[in-house]
This record gives C-alpha cells, sequence and structure tokens, in this order.
C-alpha cells in the first residue's frame, strides 16, 4: 500500500490497469511488462526508475498512444488512450523525447509552432505569438527565435523542445530522461526549470530517468520496474527502504551514498 496516495483520491490522471506488452522478432517472443498497474496523481512528479530494458521508455511510449500494449487498460484524463487520438493527445499530453532532436530545417520558433500549425485552425500571427510566449517561459530570449537547431547548446535544444511539448497547454508532460546529455551546470539550470514550469503550470509530471539528482530534485513519488511490473510506488525514502535487488544496487550500492545526501538536501521529497 503506498501511503503517499490520498484516501480519497481524485481521478488518476494516468490510470494504467493489467498492462502487456510483448515484442516479436524473428528470432523470439520477449514479454516487456506482465499484469503491470499504474496511476498518476494529479499534480505529482512520478518518476519512473528500472533496469536498462525493463520497458521504461515503452510505457511513456504507450501513454501516448504511439504504441499498443498486447493487454491492459491505459487511460489519460479518463479517456481510453486509444480513443483519444492524435490531435487530442497532443493537447493532452506533452513529451519531451530523450533524443528529442528539433526539425533542423525550422528554425527554433517554428519548431515551438510546429504542434499549432499543425492544427491549421489558428492565424499565423496568434501561432507566433504563443510559440514566443512558450519560446520565453523556458528560458530562452526573443533574438534565439529565428536561430537555427544547430546554432544552439544542448540545454537550449532541450528547452525548445520542452517548449515545443508544452505549447498546447497540455496538463500532463512525460519526460525521458530530460537530463540525459547535458553537462552539470545546464543540467541544473533545467531542472531548476522543470521544478518552477511544474509549480507555475500545475501539471502532473511523468518522468523516467537513471540521474540520481534528477530524480531526487524533482521526484514527489517514484516507481520501481522490474519483474516486469512496478514492484513498488511511493516517496523516495519509503522506495530506498522496500527490499530488491535491483532497489539495493541502483541506490544503495556504489551510488547509494550519493543517494543518503541527496534525500537529505531536499527532504521535500521524503
Ligand atoms: N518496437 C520494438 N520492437 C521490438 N522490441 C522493442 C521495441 N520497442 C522496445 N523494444 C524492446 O523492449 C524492451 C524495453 O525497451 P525500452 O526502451 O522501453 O527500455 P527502457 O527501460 O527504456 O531501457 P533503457 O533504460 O535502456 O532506455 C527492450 O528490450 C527493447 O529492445
Amino acid at each position: 500500500m503506498d501511503a503517499s496516495v490520498p484516501p480519497s483520491a481524485p481521478e488518476p490522471v494516468v490510470d494504467i490497469r493489467g498492462l502487456s506488452s510483448v515484442f516479436t522478432t524473428p528470432e523470439k517472443r520477449f514479454v516487456v511488462h506482465e499484469n503491470l498497474d499504474l496511476a498518476v496523481w494529479p499534480g505529482e512528479v512520478l518518476s519512473i526508475v528500472g533496469g536498462s530494458g525493463t520497458g521504461k521508455t515503452v510505457l511513456l511510449r504507450q501513454m501516448l498512444g504511439l504504441e499498443q500494449p498486447a493487454r491492459g487498460k491505459i487511460s489519460v484524463l479518463g479517456q481510453p488512450v486509444s480513443e483519444i487520438g492524435k490531435a487530442g493527445a497532443a493537447s493532452r499530453i506533452g513529451m519531451l523525447f530523450q533524443h528529442g532532436a528539433l526539425f533542423s530545417a525550422f528554425s527554433v520558433l517554428e519548431n515551438i509552432a510546429f504542434p499549432l500549425r499543425e492544427l491549421k485552425t489558428l492565424p499565423a500571427a496568434l501561432v507566433r505569438e504563443a510559440a514566443m510566449v512558450k519560446l520565453q517561459m523556458v528560458g530562452l530570449k526573443p533574438e534565439d527565435a529565428d536561430k537555427m537547431p544547430s546554432d544552439l547548446s544542448g540545454g537550449m535544444i532541450k528547452r525548445a523542445a520542452l517548449a515545443r511539448a508544452l505549447v498546447m497547454d497540455p496538463p500532463l508532460l512525460l519526460l525521458d530522461e530530460p537530463t540525459a546529455g547535458l553537462d552539470p551546470e545546464s543540467s541544473d539550470g533545467f531542472v531548476t526549470l522543470l521544478r518552477s514550469l511544474h509549480r507555475d503550470l500545475a501539471l502532473t509530471v511523468v518522468m523516467v530517468t537513471h540521474d540520481l539528482d534528477t530524480l531526487f530534485e524533482l521526484s514527489t513519488r517514484i516507481a520501481v520496474l522490474a519483474d516486469r511490473r512496478v514492484i513498488v510506488t511511493g516517496p523516495p525514502k519509503e522506495v530506498i527502504a522496500f527490499q530488491h535487488p535491483f532497489i539495493h544496487d541502483f541506490f544503495l550500492g556504489e551510488r547509494g551514498q550519493r543517494a543518503m545526501e541527496l534525500l537529505r538536501e531536499y527532504p521535500f521529497a521524503v
């Protein structure tokens, strides 16, 4: 029982029940998830951790409707993902992909505006204005608008991709390894930005990360994927205390000292 879930909990933002995911190649049939359950509650930053290949990215893609599970149900904001459709998903769910490259032939502003332009219902001036608001919201400058992706640093690319994910004001944001590939300073800046956007926009966030600093600085709850399902969910301190070989290795092995320092540093996450 996860004590961090309120007893009179509201509707979950994401509700996953009995999920099974299977990939078949000519050589083998590979079961990634089996009877997996997970609920994400409004306003939380839920981080999913798990070993390599445990299906964290697949789970995010299934929440977006980009992949269909073999069995089980996934609802987002009360509606089955299979019924939401591409346009519906874009307005409800923002996704920052791990290798979320920008379109190299488009300027920063054109990249940010892309989901709005795709709607083909809004006047160009309004689209530009909305994209400029998001560009500045992620800490880019107006003069960055006409730059091309090849002119940007890694941190600026992440910020532009985040602005694009948020351009339709989705209530739910999915982040796949948001700080991967960033130097420590850019990573700290990006985490600070994510924390303030989570608060200011009242977002619900689901994040996959291997980075302990990112994990402890942002997560209100952690879900651990192992043995093809979610073996435990809860605030960081509770999850660390759960007996499982993956948790021991991930938090209490070589990285354990750092994990304990971070727990002291970010007591709000406990
Ligand atoms: N389209 C696909 N076809 C076949 N196998 C796939 C497909 N997509 C994912 N897989 C397999 O499913 C497993 C889970 O992949 P996924 O990328 O979700 O893992 P992950 O937990 O995010 O791993 P990592 O931490 O290494 O990024 C992997 O073994 C992967 O090879």
